[in-house]
């Protein structure tokens, strides 16, 4: 434990090196001070005191001389102890800042099978109550730096006063350090459950909180509370058992010292009445002893923080290790307007946990056509359709964009050639400008109001306070779900991507204004090629081609008229579709 959490503050000084010099050095004059105190206390009693109390005078220059002596020392101490606090405050910040710079942008880089087996609130965790804990122990690094040097010298200075007192504190350190070693072992698996605990809350917290209009619309208020406070809890229990460790360990490691200063006192009395020392050395050593009691703590301060930082440092480390990033190749596509194409050949894709999900996936979406993935719930299409974007590669087979691999290609050429839109939008909590444009070079607000306009989102923008400066809430609340469907449509469509796959995507925008705007894309100048997934008759009748999946294998492909005729379960699921939609609207209009 203690060489982890030594080699955790080491990498973390390379991390901030200058902070930690000024901290260091600001705590070594600091203490270099206090022990000089010590020789002057020691020298005005001796020099100005006594004397003054056994003749009756004494000398004005020699007060003044002790007065400029103490307070110029007084000032330099302050100087640096503010060094030493602003060189640890600068040095835990910057850490924490790097991490969780580091660690978010691990989290960007990670696959979505990754993402999908870690809850959000633990990864909100990990950036902020592991971090923290990882850099608990740089508060008080400076200074116990500073008391390491300052009990240096104070040894020499023993040894060079009287070999006796030197004994005495050479016996106080080692005491303190085994009481600290103890104090970390017995620690140790404590601090690591609360930390776990503590990313168990955030999850769950934050599961609770992400759904509340679930939690309100099924009553489950006092169910969640519940499973909420069974893990608060628990976290409690946890920390009070932090917390009585510490407090039983505390007083040991504080009285320590005091108790150091005691026998230095019995000691230095006794060698003083036995001539072996004088008066003004009996004062500074005394005086060394109770300046040495409370900084020593320090150190006691930063080893009682290794276990936790340790803990945290693991589960910062267990997220920066994590690996699965997609490769990118480095092949660009030209950068044309014109529409691409997608092959699918022989794909395959098997989840982590050995489901296969797609199986000899052949087909094609030809240049400016557009392919409706029509199959039943569970069929595969989502899966094809995260394909088709890559957020997932295949377990067998390719698939080529114009040709190439979508493994050979760049991030930045992949992400301007295709464009996926989930049937669930996701809007940030910004405004409809940025929501669309996501700051990319080129797409200024003539682009933003084309894309608007394709995606049927004009009008309500432009009737929104603000148009597009409107802040639209956090993940859209202050809009309709059809209405974050078309801003989300119109985010894929303003960078004017060469292939556009829709998963579903405009499942709760009005069936006539969803069949103008597929139409409208089809007929646009820079059209795309379109891959959709689709549920409604009028869509799928809008398609070039369809492709039927059934249970991740394509057992049909042709027109919709044609396969109306010839495959006979496309034929009903299309109608049962049909129906569906039909008896939707028909509650719809009595329900107005
Ligand atoms: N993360 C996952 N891990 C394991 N299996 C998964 C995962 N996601 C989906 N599956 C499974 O893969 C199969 C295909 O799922 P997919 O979401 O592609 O179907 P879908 O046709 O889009 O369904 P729907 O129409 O209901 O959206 C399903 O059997 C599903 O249970």
């Amino acid at each position: 434990m203690l060489r982890r959490g030594l080699r955790n503050i080491g990498d973390m000084i390379r991390l901030e090196p200058r902070p930690f010099a000024v901290g260091a050095l600001g705590a070594m004059v600091n203490t270099a001070m206090t022990l000089f105190l010590s020789y002057i206390v020691g020298w005005v009693v001796a020099g100005i005191a006594v004397p003054a109390y056994e003749n009756g005078e004494v000398a004005l220059g020699t007060v003044l001389l002790g007065v400029a002596a103490l307070l110029g020392t007084s000032i330099i101490r302050f100087s640096s102890m503010c060094a030493r606090r602003i060189g640890a405050g600068v040095m835990m910040f910057g850490v924490q800042a790097h991490w969780r710079r580091r660690i978010t942008r691990r989290y960007l880089a990670l696959p979505v099978s990754w993402h999908q087996k870690h809850p959000t609130g633990t990864l909100l965790s990990n950036a902020n109550a592991d971090v923290e804990a990882a850099t608990r122990p740089l508060a008080p690094l400076p200074f116990a730096c500073g008391t390491i040097f300052m009990v240096a010298i104070a040894m020499i200075a023993f040894f060079s006063i009287d070999w006796a007192i030197a004994l005495v504190a050479l016996g106080m350190f080692p005491a303190l350090f085994a009481l600290n070693a103890i104090f970390a072992t017995k620690m140790a698996p404590r601090a690591k459950r609360a930390q776990e605990l503590r990313a168990e809350v955030s999850a769950v917290g934050h599961e609770s909180f992400d759904g509340a209009l679930v939690v309100k619309a099924m009553g489950r208020e006092a169910a969640e509370t519940e499973r909420f406070s069974a893990s608060a809890d628990e976290l409690r229990d946890a920390m009070i058992g932090v917390g009585r460790l510490r407090a039983a360990f505390e007083p040991a490691i504080a009285g320590l010292p005091e108790l150091g200063v005691l026998v230095a006192l019995l000691v230095g009395l006794a060698r003083f009445e036995a001539g072996a020392i004088d008066l003004g050395q009996l004062v500074t050593v005394s005086f060394m002893f109770s300046v040495l009691a409370f900084p020593v703590r320090a150190i006691g301060w930063v080893l009682g923080d290794l276990p936790g930082s340790v803990v945290g440092r693991e589960r910062v480390d267990h997220v920066l290790a994590a690996t699965g990033d997609m490769a990118y190749g480095d092949k660009e596509l030209p950068e044309t307007p014109a529409p691409a194409t997608l092959a699918f050949d022989r794909v395959a894709y098997a989840y982590p946990d050995g489901h296969e999900a797609l199986a000899e996936v052949t087909f094609t979406v030809e240049p400016g056509t557009t392919v409706a993935l029509v199959g039943a719930t569970g069929s595969g299409k989502s899966t094809l359709a995260h394909l088709a974007a890559r957020l997932i590669d295949p377990s067998g087979g390719a698939l080529r964009l114009d040709g190439e691999d979508l493994r050979d290609l760049t991030h930045a050429s992949l992400a301007r050639s295709a464009a996926l839109v989930q049937q669930i939008p996701f809007v940030f909590d910004d405004t409809v400008r940025a929501n669309i444009s996501l700051d990319r070079p080129g797409v200024d607000d003539d682009r933003v109001w084309d894309a608007l306009v394709a995606a049927g989102a004009e009008k309500f923008t432009a009737s929104l306070d603000k148009g597009l400066d409107t802040e639209v809430g956090e993940r859209g609340t202050t809009l309709s779900g059809g209405q974050r469907q078309r801003l989300t449509l119109a985010r894929a469509l303003a960078g004017r991507p060469r292939l556009l796959v829709l998963d579903d995507a405009t499942s709760a925008v009005d069936p006539k204004v969803e069949s103008q705007i597929l139409a409208g894309l089809k007929g646009s100048s820079e059209s795309a090629s379109v891959l959709v997934v689709a549920y409604r008759r009028a869509t799928i009748a809008l398609a070039d081609r369809v492709v039927f999946l059934e249970n991740g294998r394509i057992t049909a492909q042709g027109t919709h008229v044609g396969l109306l005729e010839t495959h006979r379960p496309y034929a009903e699921l299309v109608t049962a579709y049909e129906r569906a939609e039909a008896e939707r609207e028909f509650d719809e209009e009595n329900a107005a």
